[in-house]
C-alpha cells in the first residue's frame, strides 16, 4: 500500500478461507496472504497436495509460532459441500466463520460447441466454477448475516472469474458462461447486501488473464487450434504475480479486480449496471473501448475466417446419417 491510500483488505491476524488453494492462484494467494500475518483455511480435493501446499503456507507465515494454517478436503462441485467445510472451519477457528472466503477453485474446459464433449463439460464447468462459488457464498453469508450479529470491520466475499467472463471468445462455449454468471452473482449480493448495515460485506469479483498454472496445462489438452492462435496475443503471468496483483487490488478496495492492462480495457468496457472502482477513472478510459474493440475485433475475426481455409472446415459435427 502506498503511503496514502488506505489498506481496505488487511489480514493480519484475520482467518480467510480459500478454495483451489492447493494449486495455481490459489496456492500462491494463500502464501501471499500467510505473509500478510493471516490464520489460512485452504480447501480443494487431493489430500496430498494440500498436504503439501500447507506446508509451503506455513514456511511462509509471518509469524509461525501465532499463526493457524489448516486444510480441509472437499469437491466444491458437490451440493451442499460449503455447509459441511463451513461447520469444519468454524469448529478450528473457535467457533468464528472465517473473516475472509475467497473462492478460487475452478477449470476450463476449452472446446468448440458442436464438439459432442461439450455438453458435459459445460455442466461440469458449472458445477465447479458457478455452483462451487455460489454455494460457498450462500453458506458464508448465513452465517456472516445471521440475526443478531455485529461487526464494524467489513468482511470480505471474493470471487474468481476470468477476462473470458469480459469478452468471450470462439472455444470456451462450456467455460465462459460460468464465469458470466459470477458477475451476474456479485452485482445482485451488492446491492442486496447494502441490507445489513450491522455485518457490512464486501464483495469482489478478480478477473485473471493466462495464468501459468497446472491447470492451463490441462486445459491446453482440449483448447480447439483456433483459440490457442487468438491467445498468442494475451501475456501470461505465473500464479505468483498474478494472485500478488489479486491482493492489491482488493487492498485497493476494488470490487471488480483487474490483473493486467488488457483485462482493465475489458473491464471499463464491459461495467454496465456494475458498480465503478472510480467513476472518473473507469468512464474515461470506458470512452475509448469501442474504438479498441472496433479495430480487436476486425483483427480476431479476420484470425477466426482464414481458419477453415488453412485448417478445413471443423469437423466436430457428425455428419447427417444418409436415409435409403
Ligand atoms: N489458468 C488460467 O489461465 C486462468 C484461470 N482462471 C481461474 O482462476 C482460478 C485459478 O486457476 P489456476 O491457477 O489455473 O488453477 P489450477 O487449475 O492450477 O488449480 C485449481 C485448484 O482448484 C482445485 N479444484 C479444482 N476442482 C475442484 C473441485 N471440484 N473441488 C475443489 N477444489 C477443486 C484444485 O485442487 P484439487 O485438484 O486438489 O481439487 C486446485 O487447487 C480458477 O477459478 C480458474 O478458472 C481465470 C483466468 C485464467
Ligand atoms: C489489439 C489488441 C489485441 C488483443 C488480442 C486479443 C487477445 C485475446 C486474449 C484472450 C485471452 C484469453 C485468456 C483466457 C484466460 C482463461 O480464463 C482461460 N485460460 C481459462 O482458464
Amino acid at each position: 500500500m502506498g503511503l496514502f491510500s488506505k489498506n481496505h483488505m488487511p489480514v493480519e491476524g484475520k482467518t480467510v478461507l480459500i478454495t483451489g488453494a492447493s494449486e495455481g492462484m490459489g496456492r500462491s494467494a494463500a502464501v501471499q496472504l500467510a505473509a500478510k500475518g493471516a490464520h489460512i483455511i485452504l480447501v480443494s480435493r487431493n489430500v496430498g497436495r494440500l498436504e503439501e501446499a500447507a506446508a509451503e503456507v506455513r514456511a511462509a507465515a509471518k509469524s509461525p509460532s501465532s499463526q493457524r494454517i489448516t486444510y480441509i478436503s472437499a469437491d466444491v462441485s458437490e451440493p451442499g459441500y460449503a455447509a459441511r467445510v463451513l461447520a469444519e472451519a468454524i469448529a478450528w477457528n473457535g467457533g468464528a466463520a472465517p473473516d475472509i472466503v475467497w473462492c478460487v477453485a475452478g477449470l476450463s474446459t476449452p472446446l468448440l460447441w458442436t464438439d459432442e464433449r461439450a455438453l458435459p463439460a459445460a455442466r461440469h464447468n458449472m458445477s465447479v466454477n458457478y455452483f462451487g462459488s455460489a454455494e460457498m457464498s450462500h453458506a458464508i453469508l448465513r452465517e456472516w448475516l445471521a440475526p443478531g450479529n455485529k461487526y464494524a470491520e467489513p468482511k470480505h466475499l471474493v470471487f474468481t472469474a476470468s477476462i473470458l467472463a469480459l469478452w468471450a471468445i470462439v472455444g470456451y462455449g462450456p467455460y465462459s458462461p460460468s464465469k458470466w454468471a459470477l458477475r451476474g452473482l456479485a452485482d445482485t449480493l451488492v446491492m442486496e447486501l447494502q441490507m445489513y448495515p450491522d455485518t457490512p460485506v464486501r464483495v469482489h469479483v478478480v478477473y485473471p488473464a493466462t495464468i501459468t498454472s497446472p491447470g492451463l496445462a490441462r486445459e491446453n489438452e482440449t483448447k480447439p487450434g483456433v483459440t490457442l492462435e487468438i491467445e498468442e496475443d494475451d501475456v501470461p503471468e505465473s500464479p505468483d504475480t498474478v494472485a500478488a496483483r489479486s491482493i492489491a487490488g482488493l487492498e485497493r478496495g476494488d470490487y471488480f479486480v483487474d490483473v493486467s492492462f488488457l483485462g482493465r480495457i475489458m473491464r471499463v468496457g464491459a461495467l454496465g449496471g456494475s458498480p465503478r472502482n472510480s467513476w472518473l477513472f473507469d468512464t474515461v478510459l470506458g470512452w475509448f473501448v469501442p474504438i479498441i474493440y472496433f479495430f480487436t475485433l476486425i483483427y480476431v475475426n479476420t484470425k477466426v475466417r482464414a481458419w477453415p481455409k488453412k485448417h478445413g472446415v471443423p469437423g466436430a459435427v457428425a455428419a447427417p446419417a444418409v436415409k435409403p
